[in-house]
């Protein structure tokens, strides 16, 4: 696990057991396993996982809302199941179904929260930041989804807290509400804000996380920044399907066999539209466009895409669905 100087949070060894479940004869249920992690001000830390890892029992845990069975948690130095009112005062939680009161209206509802805390941050300016204003007048039931979720990332925000606690921060936004909160994000991480984002949207975590935990089954499987992931070795049975991707749009119908290696699969998704995975070389795109050069051939389109952190996250926890 890595060493962070006076982390946002740190997790050691977490054990949670839920039930006892009727489903198991009366048993408790492991839902985490011994996870770690360190969050670190000043930076976007992920908990990736796939629906059921147990990012949110985790999460809860941390915030003291969840009492863990073994484990040390501390949170801003002290212990989420001791926390008191100052303790809470310096996190901020965005949840995944807002939480909000449902008949309140937005901006009085930030003015009421902002009245809790001892220096708020400006309610104008997150209206302003989140573009609010567009929907003041509508009561948070009958926000749409992307509304709700930019109401309660300000609704986290307003007290200026020293951490932030995110779960799936991108879930129905649209591409500009996305772009917005993205923004403002790495704003927060720039100011010092330790942020600490759950989902299972690798591109969320791409973008956003300085630091990536992977979980899977309450475990954790992997740790790294986004660059040291994708220098995951493949495992031994991955052949050499998810290394690189060359996308490219030409006339339809054409044959490759005996253009590329053996090892490189080309498939034609749409009719002219052609996907060519495998360990691609430069020595294998300067034959594909000699041959195209022979034929007269221009493609419309041509892209070559490495090996994401989705390809590493699916390597690591399994492709099988949970
Ligand atoms: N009180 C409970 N009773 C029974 N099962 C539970 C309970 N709490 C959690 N679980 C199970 O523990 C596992 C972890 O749940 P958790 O909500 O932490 O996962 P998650 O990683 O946040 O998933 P998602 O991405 O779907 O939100 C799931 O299989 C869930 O069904």
């Amino acid at each position: 696990m890595r060493s962070t100087e006076s982390p946002v949070l740190s997790i050691s060894g977490l054990v949670k057991d839920v039930g006892p479940l009727p489903t198991l004869d009366g048993k408790m249920l492991r839902v985490v396993s011994g996870l770690s992690l360190v969050a670190a001000p000043g930076q976007v830390t992920a908990l990736l996982g796939a629906n059921g890892a147990g990012k949110t029992t985790t999460i809860e845990c941390a915030q003291g809302l969840q009492k863990r069975t073994h484990g040390n948690i501390s949170l801003l130095g002290e212990d989420p199941d001791n926390a008191g009112a100052a303790l809470r005062a310096r996190v901020g939680v965005m949840l995944q179904d807002g939480g909000l009161p449902p008949s309140a209206r937005p901006i009085p509802l930030l003015k009421h929260i902002a009245g809790m805390y001892g220096d708020p941050w400006p309610v104008g300016e997150l209206i302003e930041r989140l573009g609010i204003d567009s929907f003041s007048r509508t009561s948070v039931r009958r926000l749409s989804g992307g509304q709700k979720q930019r109401l309660a990332l300000a609704a986290a925000l307003v007290g200026n807290p020293e951490v932030l606690f995110l779960d799936e921060p991108s879930a129905g936004l649209d591409p500009q509400s996305r772009q917005l909160v993205f923004e403002l994000i790495s704003e927060l991480r720039n100011r010092g804000m330790g942020i600490i984002l759950t989902t299972h949207l690798m591109d969320d975590a791409q973008r956003l996380a300085d630091y990536v935990y992977i979980i899977d089954a309450g475990r954790n499987v992997a740790e790294g920044t986004v660059a040291q992931l994708l220098q995951h070795p493949l495992p031994p049975d991955a052949g050499a399907q998810h290394i690189r991707t060359l996308l490219f749009e030409t006339d339809p119908g054409l044959d490759f066999t005996g253009v590329l290696p053996d090892g490189v699969s080309v498939t034609e998704a749409r009719a002219g539209s052609y996907a060519a995975t495998g360990a691609l070389t430069a020595a294998d795109l300067a034959a594909i466009t000699a041959w195209w050069a022979v034929r007269g051939i221009m493609p419309r389109s041509l892209s070559l895409k490495a090996r994401s952190l989705e390809d590493v996250f699916l390597d690591i926890s399994g492709r099988e669905i949970r």
